[in-house]
């Protein structure tokens, strides 16, 4: 007895000394995040305060009736022990938007039950959105936020770090702030639509930010919108384009025919260059990187042309080349790692004709003024998820948000994508610069089938590398 009395206080000292150094780390990290995760902090510790009470009035909670071995031992003589009611267990992660719960289900109370009472869960929390989803056998995760993810702007600043993987590309967040990607590999065509001021330039220099410290992509751009590289949207990217078309016709006409050449070299070398019969099994590298063509204003380069003089000829038949030159690059370039960005207004066929825009296998929409529109850059589909239908994101907070499908996700997702300013645009460009190559140059100076390997397989790369170079 003696000895407990003895070890209790040194224990009790012990136990408060925990605490203290738990209750402190807890205060040092609320305090050193920004507002909003401070008060996700505090709605997650209401959150596991009241989810006993919450959880059995929303018929979250099963009656255990038969008595547990324990309490069948402490029970006295003649005593029936008292049915238990039990609720999930819980664990609750703060963050920015609100809270992620995690929970363990029971009998009877599992998924659907959870989705059912989803609503009830979202105003007892005071949340704009929760959404329940399975998280492995025998549990849910429940997202519920507070602040709605597609109108709070958010911003990124390029870190200019190389990207740990080409075969996706951070897009920005859904309406549950989880993150959404857009495929890179296997894509030889995205489609992005949207009315002028909605965002597409701006997500345009996300992508070029985010992927120009890769000596693996390579990228070119046309603009219909400038005459030259210098001005305009792409002016402070031009430093990292290995080649730039402004809105003439014949200026374009000659960068599709180079991109088709590319296409053709490679189609015709691959094998022997990379021992494969898609790029995307080695995946892009120095010699062979991801060449990605961005056509800005698609409308301009596309254009029926109607006349009888012989310029007006001239021009429509420029202007149908073009739609067969990059027909050619979004039907052949997907395994020789040459994707086609085509971004316009109003993704109609008379913006993007429909044999090209029919064979994109990924079309993102901002905000469209008509359901045609919207029908259009996403296909009839669109016309089933009204809340997804871009003709609703016409309200200036949607200013960058956009509608897409996502693999994986029935119906159509919102994504809000954040906002990439020219400065820092212009100065990953800069940064980055001397990664700039033609991706040709590469095929022009491949020797042929002989013992060759690439250089990323080669040990004497480096050698390989500046004689080719
Ligand atoms: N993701 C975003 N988040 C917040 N604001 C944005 C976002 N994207 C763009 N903006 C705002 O909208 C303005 C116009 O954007 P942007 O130039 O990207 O539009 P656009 O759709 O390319 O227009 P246009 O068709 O005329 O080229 C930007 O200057 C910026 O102020």
């Amino acid at each position: 007895m003696k000895d407990v009395n003895e070890i209790a206080p040194v224990l009790i000292g012990a136990v408060l000394a925990l605490a203290t150094l738990w209750a402190v780390v807890g205060l040092v990290r609320y305090l050193r995040v920004d507002r909003e995760t401070r008060a996700s902090i505090r709605q997650g510790m209401r959150i596991r305060f009241g989810w006993e009470r919450l959880a059995k009035m929303a018929g979250l909670s099963v009656t255990d009736k038969t008595p547990t071995f324990l309490a069948e031992l402490v029970s006295r003589e003649g005593e029936v022990p008292k049915p238990r009611v039990l609720v999930p267990r819980i664990k609750v992660k703060p963050d920015r938007f609100g809270v992620m719960v995690r929970a363990k289900c029971l009998p009877k109370v599992g998924l659907e039950e959870f989705q059912r009472s989803a609503r009830f869960l979202a105003d007892a929390w005071r949340c704009t959105r929760v959404s329940v989803l399975p998280d492995g056998p025998g549990r849910v995760v429940i997202r519920a936020v507070r602040l709605d993810p597609l109108i709070t702007p958010t911003e990124h600043v390029p870190t200019g770090t190389v990207p740990g993987s080409l075969d996706t590309w951070g897009l920005g967040l859904d309406e549950y702030a989880d993150d959404v990607s857009l495929p890179l590999a296997n894509v030889p065509g995205v489609t992005v639509a949207g009315l002028p001021g909605f965002g597409k330039t701006s997500l345009i220099n996300k992508l070029i930010c985010d992927l120009a410290p890769s000596d693996a992509v390579q990228f070119a751009v046309a603009d219909g919108k400038v005459s030259t590289a210098h001005e305009g949207d792409y002016a402070d990217l031009t430093p990292r384009l290995f080649a730039f078309a402004g809105d003439d016709l014949a200026e374009a006409n000659a960068l599709f025919k180079r991109m088709v050449k590319l296409r053709r070299g490679r189609s015709s070398s691959i094998r022997a260059v990379l021992g494969v019969k898609n790029m995307w099994h080695v995946g892009p590298s120095r010699i062979w990187p991801l060449t990605i063509l961005i056509i800005d204003e698609a409308h301009t380069y596309f254009r029926e042309y109607k006349g009888n003089d012989a310029e007006t000829k001239k021009l429509a038949a420029v202007s149908a080349e073009n739609a067969r030159l990059v027909e050619d690059l979004v039907k052949k370039g997907r395994s020789v790692g040459i994707m086609v960005i085509l971004a316009t207004q109003k993704a109609t066929g008379d913006a993007i004709p429909t044999f090209i825009r029919d064979v994109c296998p990924l079309g993102l929409s901002f905000a469209q003024k008509t359901a045609e529109a919207s029908v259009a850059a996403l296909g009839d589909d669109i016309r089933n998820w009204p809340d997804a239908n871009p003709v609703n994101l016409q309200d200036p907070a949607y200013v960058g948000v956009a509608s897409m499908g996502v693999q994986g996700r029935p119906g159509f997702t919102r994504v809000r994508t954040p906002y990439v300013s020219d400065a820092d645009a212009a100065r990953v460009a800069d940064d980055t610069a001397r990664l700039t190559e033609d991706p040709a140059a590469y095929l022009d100076v491949y020797p042929g089938p002989v013992d060759w390997k690439p250089a990323f397989m080669d040990d004497d790369a480096d050698t390989l590398m500046t004689e080719t170079a």
